[in-house]
Protein backbone atom coordinates (compact mmCIF):
# COMPACT_ATOMS: atom_id res chain seq x y z
CA UNK A 1 0.00 0.00 0.00
CA UNK A 2 1.04 3.19 -0.71
CA UNK A 3 2.61 5.52 2.34
CA UNK A 4 1.41 9.13 0.96
CA UNK A 5 3.82 10.54 3.70
CA UNK A 6 6.82 9.23 3.10
CA UNK A 7 8.67 12.26 2.00
CA UNK A 8 10.19 10.86 -1.73
CA UNK A 9 6.17 9.48 -2.21
CA UNK A 10 5.01 12.58 -1.00
CA UNK A 11 7.54 14.86 -3.13
CA UNK A 12 6.20 13.18 -6.24
CA UNK A 13 2.76 13.83 -5.34
CA UNK A 14 3.01 17.39 -4.88
CA UNK A 15 4.37 17.79 -8.35
CA UNK A 16 2.18 16.10 -10.34
CA UNK A 17 -1.38 17.40 -8.31
CA UNK A 18 -2.87 20.17 -9.52
CA UNK A 19 -2.49 24.12 -6.96
CA UNK A 20 -6.39 25.07 -6.50
CA UNK A 21 -5.21 28.64 -6.74
CA UNK A 22 -6.43 31.53 -4.94
CA UNK A 23 -7.26 35.30 -5.99
CA UNK A 24 -7.61 36.50 -9.82
CA UNK A 25 -5.06 37.54 -12.88
CA UNK A 26 -5.51 40.56 -14.76
CA UNK A 27 -8.12 38.91 -17.59
CA UNK A 28 -10.61 38.40 -14.99
CA UNK A 29 -11.27 41.95 -14.66
CA UNK A 30 -13.17 43.41 -17.01
CA UNK A 31 -14.50 47.17 -17.13
CA UNK A 32 -17.23 48.16 -15.38
CA UNK A 33 -17.59 44.22 -13.41
CA UNK A 34 -18.65 44.85 -9.36
CA UNK A 35 -17.05 42.75 -7.48
CA UNK A 36 -18.88 42.28 -4.04
CA UNK A 37 -16.59 41.46 -1.42
CA UNK A 38 -17.36 38.44 0.72
CA UNK A 39 -15.13 38.54 3.85
CA UNK A 40 -16.71 41.66 5.98
CA UNK A 41 -15.85 42.64 9.28
CA UNK A 42 -16.88 44.28 12.19
CA UNK A 43 -14.66 47.03 13.08
CA UNK A 44 -13.93 46.81 17.11
CA UNK A 45 -12.17 48.82 19.91
CA UNK A 46 -9.80 45.98 19.85
CA UNK A 47 -8.68 46.46 16.10
CA UNK A 48 -9.18 49.49 16.39
CA UNK A 49 -6.93 49.99 19.13
CA UNK A 50 -4.23 47.53 17.59
CA UNK A 51 -3.84 49.48 14.47
CA UNK A 52 -3.57 52.65 16.22
CA UNK A 53 -1.34 51.71 19.14
CA UNK A 54 1.14 49.75 17.13
CA UNK A 55 1.37 52.64 14.16
CA UNK A 56 1.74 55.60 16.66
CA UNK A 57 -1.69 57.26 16.61
CA UNK A 58 -2.02 58.55 19.48
CA UNK A 59 -4.40 61.12 19.32
CA UNK A 60 -6.36 61.02 22.92
CA UNK A 61 -10.34 61.25 20.80
CA UNK A 62 -9.87 57.97 19.38
CA UNK A 63 -8.13 56.78 23.30
CA UNK A 64 -10.73 58.73 25.73
CA UNK A 65 -13.99 59.21 26.04
CA UNK A 66 -13.53 62.80 27.44
CA UNK A 67 -11.49 63.98 24.69
CA UNK A 68 -13.57 62.09 22.16
CA UNK A 69 -16.31 64.24 23.59
CA UNK A 70 -14.42 67.69 23.16
CA UNK A 71 -14.66 67.12 19.53
CA UNK A 72 -18.06 66.12 19.15
CA UNK A 73 -18.13 62.12 19.13
CA UNK A 74 -20.21 59.93 21.14
CA UNK A 75 -17.29 57.91 21.96
CA UNK A 76 -13.62 57.39 20.97
CA UNK A 77 -14.58 56.44 17.33
CA UNK A 78 -12.98 54.06 14.73
CA UNK A 79 -9.53 56.01 13.37
CA UNK A 80 -10.10 56.72 9.15
CA UNK A 81 -6.63 54.63 8.82
CA UNK A 82 -7.67 51.81 10.14
CA UNK A 83 -11.13 52.00 7.96
CA UNK A 84 -9.34 52.49 5.31
CA UNK A 85 -7.04 49.79 6.00
CA UNK A 86 -10.66 47.52 6.92
CA UNK A 87 -11.93 48.52 3.57
CA UNK A 88 -8.97 47.49 1.19
CA UNK A 89 -8.17 44.76 3.11
CA UNK A 90 -11.21 42.86 2.98
CA UNK A 91 -10.85 43.62 -1.10
CA UNK A 92 -7.30 41.57 -1.37
CA UNK A 93 -8.68 38.23 -1.44
CA UNK A 94 -10.38 38.82 -5.29
CA UNK A 95 -8.58 41.64 -6.25
CA UNK A 96 -4.76 41.56 -5.71
CA UNK A 97 -3.94 38.38 -4.08
CA UNK A 98 -2.53 36.75 -6.93
CA UNK A 99 0.47 39.14 -6.43
CA UNK A 100 1.51 42.03 -8.45
CA UNK A 101 2.30 45.73 -6.92
CA UNK A 102 0.14 48.34 -5.00
CA UNK A 103 1.19 51.08 -7.21
CA UNK A 104 -1.67 54.05 -5.37
CA UNK A 105 -4.75 55.13 -4.73
CA UNK A 106 -6.81 58.20 -4.75
CA UNK A 107 -9.48 60.35 -4.15
CA UNK A 108 -9.72 58.65 -0.60
CA UNK A 109 -13.32 60.19 1.39
CA UNK A 110 -14.90 59.62 4.71
CA UNK A 111 -18.27 61.17 5.41
CA UNK A 112 -18.77 63.96 8.50
CA UNK A 113 -20.20 61.38 10.74
CA UNK A 114 -18.27 58.99 12.84
CA UNK A 115 -18.09 55.73 12.50
CA UNK A 116 -18.51 53.90 16.07
CA UNK A 117 -16.77 50.28 17.21
CA UNK A 118 -18.96 47.30 16.50
CA UNK A 119 -19.48 48.71 12.37
CA UNK A 120 -20.63 45.46 10.17
CA UNK A 121 -18.18 46.62 7.39
CA UNK A 122 -19.34 45.46 3.77
CA UNK A 123 -16.92 46.09 0.72
CA UNK A 124 -17.56 46.46 -3.09
CA UNK A 125 -15.37 47.45 -5.70
CA UNK A 126 -16.30 48.31 -9.66
CA UNK A 127 -13.37 47.96 -12.15
CA UNK A 128 -13.20 51.04 -13.54
CA UNK A 129 -10.05 50.71 -15.54
CA UNK A 130 -7.69 47.93 -17.41
CA UNK A 131 -4.77 49.06 -19.24
CA UNK A 132 -1.33 47.39 -20.47
CA UNK A 133 2.08 48.06 -18.89
CA UNK A 134 4.28 48.71 -21.34
CA UNK A 135 7.53 48.33 -18.87
CA UNK A 136 5.88 44.72 -17.16
CA UNK A 137 4.64 42.92 -20.02
CA UNK A 138 3.61 40.15 -17.52
CA UNK A 139 1.66 42.60 -15.45
CA UNK A 140 -1.42 44.52 -16.32
CA UNK A 141 -2.56 47.37 -14.84
CA UNK A 142 -6.21 47.56 -13.10
CA UNK A 143 -8.34 50.06 -11.26
CA UNK A 144 -10.90 49.83 -9.05
CA UNK A 145 -13.67 52.18 -7.34
CA UNK A 146 -13.58 50.54 -4.27
CA UNK A 147 -16.75 51.77 -1.44
CA UNK A 148 -16.95 50.57 2.26
CA UNK A 149 -20.55 50.55 3.47
CA UNK A 150 -22.07 50.19 7.31
CA UNK A 151 -23.84 46.88 6.44
CA UNK A 152 -26.87 47.96 8.41
CA UNK A 153 -27.62 51.66 7.17
CA UNK A 154 -25.98 51.18 3.38
CA UNK A 155 -24.19 54.42 4.63
CA UNK A 156 -20.52 54.55 2.82
CA UNK A 157 -18.17 55.28 5.19
CA UNK A 158 -15.11 55.36 2.98
CA UNK A 159 -14.26 55.20 -0.81
CA UNK A 160 -11.49 55.52 -3.09
CA UNK A 161 -9.97 54.38 -6.36
CA UNK A 162 -6.74 52.22 -6.62
CA UNK A 163 -4.99 51.08 -8.92
CA UNK A 164 -2.77 47.86 -8.44
CA UNK A 165 -0.39 46.23 -11.18
CA UNK A 166 -1.93 42.35 -11.50
CA UNK A 167 -0.26 39.29 -13.11
CA UNK A 168 -1.19 38.18 -16.40
CA UNK A 169 -2.21 34.52 -17.18
CA UNK A 170 -0.01 34.87 -20.44
CA UNK A 171 2.42 37.84 -21.08
CA UNK A 172 1.57 39.89 -23.83
CA UNK A 173 4.12 42.19 -26.28
CA UNK A 174 4.27 45.67 -26.04
CA UNK A 175 6.05 48.33 -27.33
CA UNK A 176 8.60 48.05 -24.22
CA UNK A 177 8.07 52.71 -24.44
CA UNK A 178 7.84 52.02 -20.72
CA UNK A 179 10.64 50.34 -19.76
CA UNK A 180 12.90 52.58 -22.52
CA UNK A 181 11.69 56.01 -20.75
CA UNK A 182 13.96 58.14 -19.34
CA UNK A 183 13.75 61.50 -17.48
CA UNK A 184 16.03 64.19 -18.25
CA UNK A 185 18.18 65.09 -14.84
CA UNK A 186 18.23 68.52 -14.10
CA UNK A 187 18.96 67.98 -10.42
CA UNK A 188 16.82 68.71 -7.47
CA UNK A 189 15.05 71.95 -8.10
CA UNK A 190 14.18 72.95 -4.22
CA UNK A 191 13.40 76.24 -2.52
CA UNK A 192 15.84 78.68 -0.85
CA UNK A 193 14.57 78.57 2.45
CA UNK A 194 12.14 75.78 4.57
CA UNK A 195 10.18 76.91 7.32
CA UNK A 196 8.65 75.11 10.09
CA UNK A 197 5.09 76.11 11.53
CA UNK A 198 5.56 77.07 15.26
CA UNK A 199 3.25 75.01 16.35
CA UNK A 200 0.39 72.72 15.24
CA UNK A 201 -2.71 74.58 15.21
CA UNK A 202 -4.32 75.87 12.26
CA UNK A 203 -2.92 79.09 12.95
CA UNK A 204 0.79 78.19 12.99
CA UNK A 205 0.18 76.95 9.44
CA UNK A 206 -1.46 79.80 7.90
CA UNK A 207 1.51 82.14 9.36
CA UNK A 208 3.90 80.04 8.19
CA UNK A 209 2.37 79.67 4.60
CA UNK A 210 1.74 83.52 4.98
CA UNK A 211 5.86 83.54 6.18
CA UNK A 212 6.52 81.70 2.78
CA UNK A 213 4.19 83.06 0.28
CA UNK A 214 6.14 85.36 -2.23
CA UNK A 215 9.27 84.21 -0.96
CA UNK A 216 11.65 81.61 -2.45
CA UNK A 217 10.73 79.17 0.30
CA UNK A 218 8.45 76.40 1.18
CA UNK A 219 6.50 75.35 4.71
CA UNK A 220 8.31 71.74 4.97
CA UNK A 221 10.00 69.77 7.80
CA UNK A 222 10.51 66.18 9.28
CA UNK A 223 9.28 64.55 12.11
CA UNK A 224 11.49 62.46 14.65
CA UNK A 225 9.90 59.52 15.51
CA UNK A 226 10.73 56.50 13.45
CA UNK A 227 8.85 53.02 13.46
CA UNK A 228 10.87 49.79 12.57
CA UNK A 229 8.88 47.26 11.13
CA UNK A 230 8.67 43.83 13.07
CA UNK A 231 6.67 40.59 12.60
CA UNK A 232 3.56 42.51 14.00
CA UNK A 233 3.55 45.99 11.97
CA UNK A 234 4.55 43.30 8.69
CA UNK A 235 2.19 39.97 9.47
CA UNK A 236 0.36 41.09 11.84
CA UNK A 237 -1.86 43.94 11.17
CA UNK A 238 -2.89 43.08 7.53
CA UNK A 239 -4.00 39.64 8.70
CA UNK A 240 -6.02 41.48 11.26
CA UNK A 241 -7.74 43.63 8.49
CA UNK A 242 -8.16 39.74 6.54
CA UNK A 243 -5.50 41.38 3.94
CA UNK A 244 -4.35 37.81 2.60
CA UNK A 245 -2.24 39.13 0.25
CA UNK A 246 1.50 36.78 0.49
CA UNK A 247 3.19 39.69 0.20
CA UNK A 248 2.61 40.57 3.75
CA UNK A 249 2.83 36.82 5.62
CA UNK A 250 4.10 33.89 3.62
CA UNK A 251 8.10 34.62 3.63
CA UNK A 252 8.65 31.23 1.65
CA UNK A 253 7.12 32.88 -1.34
CA UNK A 254 8.07 36.02 -0.80
CA UNK A 255 12.24 34.97 -0.99
CA UNK A 256 11.83 33.95 -4.62
CA UNK A 257 10.09 37.71 -5.24
CA UNK A 258 12.26 40.82 -6.04
CA UNK A 259 12.03 41.94 -2.36
CA UNK A 260 13.48 38.60 -1.14
CA UNK A 261 11.19 39.17 2.38
CA UNK A 262 7.89 39.61 3.23
CA UNK A 263 6.99 43.37 2.91
CA UNK A 264 4.55 45.89 4.75
CA UNK A 265 1.53 46.84 4.12
CA UNK A 266 1.28 50.37 2.16
CA UNK A 267 -1.66 51.04 4.89
CA UNK A 268 0.77 50.41 7.71
CA UNK A 269 3.25 52.06 6.35
CA UNK A 270 1.51 55.26 5.08
CA UNK A 271 -0.15 55.12 8.40
CA UNK A 272 2.68 54.84 10.48
CA UNK A 273 3.72 57.89 9.05
CA UNK A 274 0.61 59.93 9.31
CA UNK A 275 0.93 59.22 13.14
CA UNK A 276 4.39 60.51 13.17
CA UNK A 277 2.82 63.60 11.47
CA UNK A 278 0.20 64.03 13.81
CA UNK A 279 1.67 64.04 16.90
CA UNK A 280 3.35 67.69 16.05
CA UNK A 281 0.01 68.96 14.87
CA UNK A 282 -3.72 69.07 16.42
CA UNK A 283 -6.15 67.29 14.15
CA UNK A 284 -9.32 67.53 14.51
CA UNK A 285 -10.77 65.34 11.62
CA UNK A 286 -9.58 63.46 8.21
CA UNK A 287 -11.61 64.38 5.27
CA UNK A 288 -9.63 62.64 2.62
CA UNK A 289 -6.58 61.83 0.89
CA UNK A 290 -5.13 61.91 -2.87
CA UNK A 291 -2.25 61.07 -5.45
CA UNK A 292 -0.81 58.37 -3.04
CA UNK A 293 2.10 56.42 -4.25
CA UNK A 294 4.15 53.61 -2.81
CA UNK A 295 7.56 54.15 -4.12
CA UNK A 296 9.59 51.20 -3.00
CA UNK A 297 9.29 48.03 -0.68
CA UNK A 298 9.42 48.25 3.09
CA UNK A 299 10.34 45.12 5.26
CA UNK A 300 10.90 43.85 8.60
CA UNK A 301 14.04 45.65 10.07
CA UNK A 302 12.88 48.88 7.87
CA UNK A 303 12.94 52.18 9.82
CA UNK A 304 9.80 54.39 8.61
CA UNK A 305 10.13 58.23 8.84
CA UNK A 306 8.17 60.91 7.61
CA UNK A 307 8.52 64.19 5.98
CA UNK A 308 5.64 66.84 5.41
CA UNK A 309 5.02 70.34 3.30
CA UNK A 310 2.18 72.44 4.31
CA UNK A 311 -0.05 73.41 0.73
CA UNK A 312 -2.46 75.42 1.74
CA UNK A 313 -4.80 76.14 5.08
CA UNK A 314 -8.38 77.52 4.26
CA UNK A 315 -10.83 79.04 7.00
CA UNK A 316 -13.76 76.78 5.95
CA UNK A 317 -13.70 73.46 7.95
CA UNK A 318 -16.83 71.72 9.02
CA UNK A 319 -16.58 73.07 12.41
CA UNK A 320 -15.52 76.32 13.68
CA UNK A 321 -13.09 74.98 16.11
CA UNK A 322 -10.96 73.61 13.05
CA UNK A 323 -9.45 74.89 9.36
CA UNK A 324 -8.41 73.05 6.48
CA UNK A 325 -5.09 71.90 6.03
CA UNK A 326 -3.62 69.83 3.04
CA UNK A 327 -0.50 68.95 3.62
CA UNK A 328 2.24 66.37 1.54
CA UNK A 329 3.15 63.93 3.71
CA UNK A 330 6.23 61.22 2.53
CA UNK A 331 7.06 58.29 4.55
CA UNK A 332 10.77 57.80 4.09
CA UNK A 333 13.04 54.66 5.49
CA UNK A 334 16.83 54.32 6.95
CA UNK A 335 18.20 55.20 3.87
CA UNK A 336 15.96 58.50 3.49
CA UNK A 337 14.50 56.96 0.45
CA UNK A 338 10.87 57.59 0.02
CA UNK A 339 8.46 54.87 -0.11
CA UNK A 340 4.56 56.19 0.20
CA UNK A 341 3.70 59.56 -0.63
CA UNK A 342 0.21 61.40 -0.78
CA UNK A 343 -1.53 64.67 -0.62
CA UNK A 344 -4.09 64.36 2.84
CA UNK A 345 -6.59 67.34 3.62
CA UNK A 346 -7.09 67.02 7.63
CA UNK A 347 -9.11 69.62 9.59
CA UNK A 348 -6.59 71.07 12.42
CA UNK A 349 -7.84 72.58 15.48
CA UNK A 350 -7.72 76.32 15.64
CA UNK A 351 -5.71 77.55 19.02
CA UNK A 352 -8.09 80.48 20.05
CA UNK A 353 -10.42 77.01 21.45
C1 LIG B 1 -0.04 43.98 -1.77
C2 LIG B 1 -0.45 45.24 -1.18
C3 LIG B 1 -1.67 45.68 -1.33
C4 LIG B 1 -2.56 45.03 -2.26
O1 LIG B 1 -2.78 43.82 -2.24
O2 LIG B 1 -3.09 45.75 -3.10
C5 LIG B 1 0.59 46.02 -0.54
O3 LIG B 1 0.41 46.80 0.35
S1 LIG B 1 2.15 45.77 -1.18
C6 LIG B 1 3.15 46.89 -0.31
C7 LIG B 1 3.06 48.30 -0.81
N1 LIG B 1 3.48 48.48 -2.16
C8 LIG B 1 4.72 48.24 -2.58
O4 LIG B 1 5.55 47.76 -1.85
C9 LIG B 1 5.08 48.67 -3.97
C10 LIG B 1 6.37 49.38 -3.89
N2 LIG B 1 6.66 49.97 -5.17
C11 LIG B 1 7.59 49.50 -6.02
O5 LIG B 1 8.32 48.57 -5.74
C12 LIG B 1 7.74 50.21 -7.35
O6 LIG B 1 7.14 51.48 -7.26
C13 LIG B 1 7.08 49.41 -8.51
C14 LIG B 1 7.88 48.11 -8.73
C15 LIG B 1 5.64 49.08 -8.18
C16 LIG B 1 7.05 50.23 -9.75
O7 LIG B 1 8.35 50.67 -10.04
P1 LIG B 1 8.69 51.38 -11.41
O8 LIG B 1 8.55 50.41 -12.52
O9 LIG B 1 9.96 52.11 -11.28
O10 LIG B 1 7.52 52.46 -11.46
P2 LIG B 1 6.83 53.18 -12.66
O11 LIG B 1 7.60 53.01 -13.95
O12 LIG B 1 6.57 54.56 -12.18
O13 LIG B 1 5.46 52.43 -12.78
C17 LIG B 1 5.30 51.18 -13.43
C18 LIG B 1 4.02 51.26 -14.26
O14 LIG B 1 2.91 51.50 -13.40
C19 LIG B 1 2.20 52.66 -13.83
N3 LIG B 1 1.70 53.37 -12.64
C20 LIG B 1 2.41 53.72 -11.56
N4 LIG B 1 1.63 54.32 -10.65
C21 LIG B 1 0.38 54.34 -11.18
C22 LIG B 1 -0.87 54.83 -10.73
N5 LIG B 1 -1.00 55.41 -9.54
N6 LIG B 1 -1.94 54.67 -11.54
C23 LIG B 1 -1.82 54.07 -12.73
N7 LIG B 1 -0.66 53.58 -13.22
C24 LIG B 1 0.43 53.73 -12.45
C25 LIG B 1 3.22 53.47 -14.59
O15 LIG B 1 2.59 54.33 -15.52
C26 LIG B 1 4.03 52.40 -15.27
O16 LIG B 1 3.31 51.93 -16.38
P3 LIG B 1 4.06 51.19 -17.61
O17 LIG B 1 4.43 49.82 -17.11
O18 LIG B 1 3.03 51.13 -18.68
O19 LIG B 1 5.24 52.02 -17.95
Amino acid sequence: MTDWTDPDTFAQALEQVETKEKGNCFEDFAEGDVIEHDPGLTLTQFGNEQWMGQTLNHDPAYWRTDAAEARGYDEPPIHPDYLTAATLGITVEDLSEKGGYFLGRTDVRFPEAPVYAGTELHVESEVVNTATSSSRPEYGIVSWRTRGKDAETGEVVCSYERTNMIPRREPVATDGSGAAATEADDGPDLPEEFITPDGGYFEDFQAALEDADGENAAVAYRHERGRTQDDVTVAQLPLSTLNTAKQHHNVDVMSESPSGDIVTYGDVTRSTALGHARSDEQTWREVGFDDESFHTFVAVGDTVYAFTRVLSAEDNASSEQAGTVTFEHIAFNQDDEPVYSGTRTAEIQKRSN
